[in-house]
């Protein structure tokens, strides 16, 4: 894929954007609808987007991704031709996401996964508070008028939302481990010890599974049961030259920028749920109390607000508190702050902060790189949208897999710290596999030991 297609002609090229409201319709009866997208995002306190074909495209490689992907987009977005008085949600989005590490291959199962890419969606449906938009977006030198609200009208007819409930989910026939128990005990050990030995204060080792479902992968169903279980969470689905999907529900937000207004927060250290409301609330005082929960949740908040010193002001960071999931629970500590750097700018800052990377974060990175087994590819790199104001949201990809017919692959990792034991942090990365795990599980025993964290691979 030539990244600069469509976006070296910048001078002439134009965007043209046309908006039609269409009748209402939730984020899973779109998909239903329209078919297999491209991008699909939803977050707690934003409508869903969901994008179809491309109008433009950007990818970017290496350490200047960030910036590569905002020169090439706002080149795009410069002077939209689009009516005045058009929604403002609606307005013309790119969707996307980046690479963990600079040097991102996009081999093996990251086959079309660039170490940048974002789309402007040709399709593009905004839905929520009882409103759905449809956008048509063209650009281009040919860009054409007409041809956009042909198009619109062609949606608009076919548009009938199919509401259904998700299907049962299709069942797992076989789970394998990229780190068995054996390897990944050595693993946090040897890190702890590097620890020990004052070469980091910290680092997030993570693993994959290779699971094969009974049926076949359902984007909809997927999305549908995430937003069940995870309304509170980020989720997404982004299929960049629409082979796999990688997709998930992340609890993590890593940076939105609304006008000048800035939110970010600090989110690690974890426990379970408990099986009764007592047991939930001991495990809730044990993460708000023990020293070794304290130090790797404080020096993420601590991170993030250095990260934050060169490009905004005003930072305050707000009560810490517990942030409770369905298999898991976190200590949280909200940031704010007032920026009026571009989203991107932004994320590039924050990326990656030591609740995914770790601490010094050349040395974390060093020891993820020597240490892990598999590709972490997009998991726990940025994913998110941004418009041409600089506005945007990125979350964290955690709780995410990879998807592509009957194969997923989800990913999950746990911070080390110097006390860190392998065996907890064995059975967190259990717990975290769990969003994922439960959309395609039956409800009846499939046979791995992801939710006890028991037995070896
Ligand atoms: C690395 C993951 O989660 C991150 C690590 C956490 C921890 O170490 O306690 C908690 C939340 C996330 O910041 C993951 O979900 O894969």
């Amino acid at each position: 894929m030539d990244s600069r297609e469509g976006i070296a002609r910048a001078d002439t090229a134009r965007l043209v954007s046309r908006t039609v409201r269409l009748p209402d319709a939730s984020l899973t009866g779109v998909l239903r609808t329209l078919g297999r997208p491209n991008a699909v995002w939803t977050a707690p306190d934003e409508p869903g987007v969901v994008g179809y074909g491309a109008a433009a495209q950007v990818t970017a490689d290496g350490a200047e991704r960030f910036g590569a992907v905002r020169e090439r987009a706002d080149d795009v977005l410069a002077s939209p031709d689009r009516p005045a008085d058009a929604p403002a949600v609606a307005r013309p989005r790119f969707l996307g996401g980046f690479a963990f590490h600079d040097g991102h291959a996009g081999t093996g199962p990251w086959d079309g996964f660039p170490t940048a890419a974002f789309v402007l969606p040709h399709v593009q449906v905004v839905t929520g508070a009882g409103e759905t938009w449809l956008t048509v977006n063209a650009h281009g030198e040919n860009a054409s008028e007409s041809a956009v609200e042909r198009t619109l009208r062609d949606v608009t007819e076919r548009f009938a939302p199919d509401e259904r409930a998700a299907a049962s989910p299709p069942g797992v026939v076989a789970t394998e481990r990229t780190t068995s128990r054996a390897e990944w005990r050595e693993q946090v050990r040897a890190a702890t010890g590097r620890i020990r030995s004052g070469e980091l204060e910290k680092v997030v080792l993570a693993q994959a599974l290779d699971v094969t479902l009974a049926g076949a992968f359902s984007l909809p169903d997927a999305m549908a049961r995430l937003g069940d279980t995870y309304p509170s969470c980020f989720r997404f689905a982004l299929r960049p030259t629409n082979g796999a999907a990688f997709f998930g529900a992340s609890p993590e937000r890593l940076v939105t920028r609304d006008g000048d207004a800035l939110r970010t927060g600090a989110l690690a250290a974890t426990v379970g749920r408990g099986g009764t409301p007592d047991e939930d609330q001991q495990l809730a005082a044990d993460l708000r109390s023990s020293s070794k929960y304290r130090h790797e949740h404080e020096v993420v908040a601590e991170r993030i607000r250095d990260q934050l010193a060169d490009v905004a002001t005003a930072v305050e960071t707000g009560e810490r508190r517990v942030r409770k999931l369905e298999t898991v629970q976190h200590l949280f500590t909200p940031i704010t702050a007032s920026s009026d750097a571009h989203v991107l700018t932004l994320v590039e800052a924050l990326h990656p902060t030591p609740a995914v990377g770790g601490l010094p974060p050349d040395a974390a990175l060093r020891v993820i790189r020597e240490t892990e087994t598999f590709d972490r590819g997009w998991y726990a790199a940025p994913v998110g949208w941004f418009d041409r104001s600089g506005d945007g949201t990125f979350a964290v990809a955690l709780r995410s897999a990879l998807a592509d017919e009957t194969r997923v692959r989800p990913f999950a990792g746990a911070g080390i710290v110097a006390d860190s034991d392998p065996d907890t942090e064995w059975d967190e990365v259990q717990l975290k596999y769990r969003p994922i795990l439960d959309v395609f599980e039956d409800d009846g025993d499939d046979g791995t030991d992801a939710r006890s964290g028991g037995g070896d691979a």
